[in-house]
This record gives C-alpha cells, sequence and structure tokens, in this order.
C-alpha cells in the first residue's frame, strides 16, 4: 500500500463531559475508498468535522498529518487549499447563488465546459440546473447531487462524505458509484461514512467505530456482520443487550 495520505495518531476529542474521540490512530491512502462505519453516535461526523479542522474541534488531543505534516494550528480554509474538502449529510444551501456560480466557485476548471461536464456526472442536465438558484426549490437530492458536482470540480486530494446516499433515489445513487469510481481513478482518497450495506461494497476497506473508538478494521468482507446485526462487541452504552457496567448480559 502506499503511504498514508492522512492519518490521524492517538486522536482524541473531549466536548464538556462528553469524549467523542477516544484514542484514534487511522490511516487514509491516495486512490482508496475507506468506509467509516458504526451506530448512531459513534463519533463518525466527528471524526470528519475533527479532521477537516472546523471550529469546535480543534481543541484535540493526538495529532492529524497530512503527508505526514501536522495540521495542528490549520483551518478548514488551509486544509482544503491543501486538497480536503467534505460533503455534509445535510448540504450546505448557498441561498441565492446560482448553480454555475456555485460550482465555479472551488472548481479547479471553472470553463462553463468543465461545469457542464461534471452536473452531468451526477445526472443532472445543465441546461436545466446551471442557471437555477440553490435554494429551497431544489430537491434534498437534487442539493446534495449538486454538492458532489461541485466537489468532483474541485478535484481534491482527499474527499470526506457523510452519509452521501441520505434521501438520494436509486437512479442518483448509481451516479453517485459512478463518480466515486471516478474520483477513485483520479488517485482520491474517498473517507465515506455510511450506514447502507450498498454502499460499503464500494469501499476498498471499512473501518468500524463506536463510542469514539476503532473496534475493528480490514477488508469490506470483515466488516460486513455489523451490518447484518452481527456487531463485534464492545461497550455501546446504548446496547440494550449490556448490563451494568457495560457488560454482556
Ligand atoms: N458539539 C458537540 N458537543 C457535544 N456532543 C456532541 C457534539 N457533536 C456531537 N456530539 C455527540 O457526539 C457523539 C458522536 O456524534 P457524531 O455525530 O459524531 O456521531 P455519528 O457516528 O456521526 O452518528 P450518526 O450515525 O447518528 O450520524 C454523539 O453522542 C453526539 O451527540
Amino acid at each position: 500500500m502506499t503511504p498514508p495520505v492522512l492519518e490521524t495518531r492517538d486522536l482524541s476529542l473531549q466536548l464538556g463531559e462528553s469524549r467523542l474521540l477516544d484514542g484514534l490512530s487511522v490511516d487514509f491512502h491516495e486512490g482508496c475508498i475507506h468506509a467509516l462505519v458504526g451506530p448512531n453516535g459513534a463519533g463518525k461526523t466527528t471524526l470528519a468535522n475533527t479532521l477537516m479542522g472546523l471550529r469546535g474541534y480543534r481543541g484535540h488531543e493526538g495529532d492529524i498529518l497530512l503527508d505526514g505534516t501536522s495540521l495542528r494550528g490549520t483551518g478548514p480554509d488551509e486544509r482544503a487549499r491543501r486538497g480536503m474538502t467534505l460533503a455534509w449529510q445535510e448540504p450546505a444551501r448557498f441561498e441565492g447563488l446560482r448553480v454555475e456560480r456555485f460550482i465555479a466557485a472551488g472548481a479547479k476548471d471553472p470553463g462553463e465546459g468543465r461545469l457542464r461536464a461534471v452536473l452531468e456526472e451526477v445526472g443532472l442536465d445543465p441546461r436545466s440546473y446551471l442557471d437555477r438558484a440553490v435554494d429551497p426549490s431544489l430537491s434534498g437530492g437534487e442539493r446534495k447531487r449538486i454538492e458532489l458536482a461541485s466537489i468532483l470540480a474541485m478535484e481534491p486530494r482527499i474527499v470526506l462524505m457523510d452519509e452521501p446516499d441520505s434521501g438520494i433515489d436509486v437512479e442518483a445513487l448509481n451516479y453517485i458509484f459512478k463518480a466515486l469510481k471516478n474520483l477513485k481513478r483520479a488517485g482520491a482518497t474517498v473517507i465515506l461514512i455510511t450506514h447502507s450495506a450498498e454502499v460499503l461494497k464500494h469501499a476498498g476497506d471499512a473501518m468500524l467505530m463506536c463510542c469514539g473508538r476503532l473496534i475493528d478494521r480490514g477488508p469490506v468482507d470483515k466488516i460486513r456482520p455489523y451490518f447484518e446485526g452481527r456487531c463485534i462487541p464492545c461497550n455501546h452504552p446504548n446496547r440494550p443487550s449490556l448490563g451494568e457496567g457495560g457488560r454482556r448480559e
């Protein structure tokens, strides 16, 4: 495997009383699609926010390295400049901005031909969408696809995607899978947060998180039992099958 592009070393994040990340050491590689899975509240989005250096997530212990260099002291703008991008569960709206300008804003090549191509790549007809406003008149799925188009246009090195399939119909999902394949082919590192066994199939490896910790990591088949209700035992406080002190009954 190639050296890691992005890695965390003993990464922990305490917010108030809660330890949201707890000693996470993980690495992410060029041209790989890494799935990040785990139950609600496991800390997946928190990890994505921390990797991206968002406000409120920078007071962590441990380190995050990009190309072997610590990202300590850098914010999301600097990380974006170095090729990192995050697609949220609920994409930002940038109310009123035209789709064309929204996509062009971060595009490596903001030429109209490229903007049209990325819209087509996510299955949206540029003739119908380039002039639309990014506002509530777009459906949730349309907004999500437009955000994905904007990410493709950025030609990022590292893409963090939080549940790219949520609110997406079957046809659109196929476009997302194609876009993932293209990102991988272009050498991007994709970190895919998902609750879907279908999406998991498109990853090269998977990481199972729970309670802010890395529980297991390996080929997708190793992690698949989690999706079949056969979770790897851990001390998740919300598990009904756990007795006092977090032990299995
Ligand atoms: N800013 C915050 N302050 C305090 N607690 C937080 C904060 N952000 C998240 N949490 C808590 O941290 C835990 C992890 O949340 P996170 O959103 O990272 O989980 P997740 O694995 O992405 O879950 P889901 O699958 O439900 O999206 C949750 O218990 C959440 O309530």
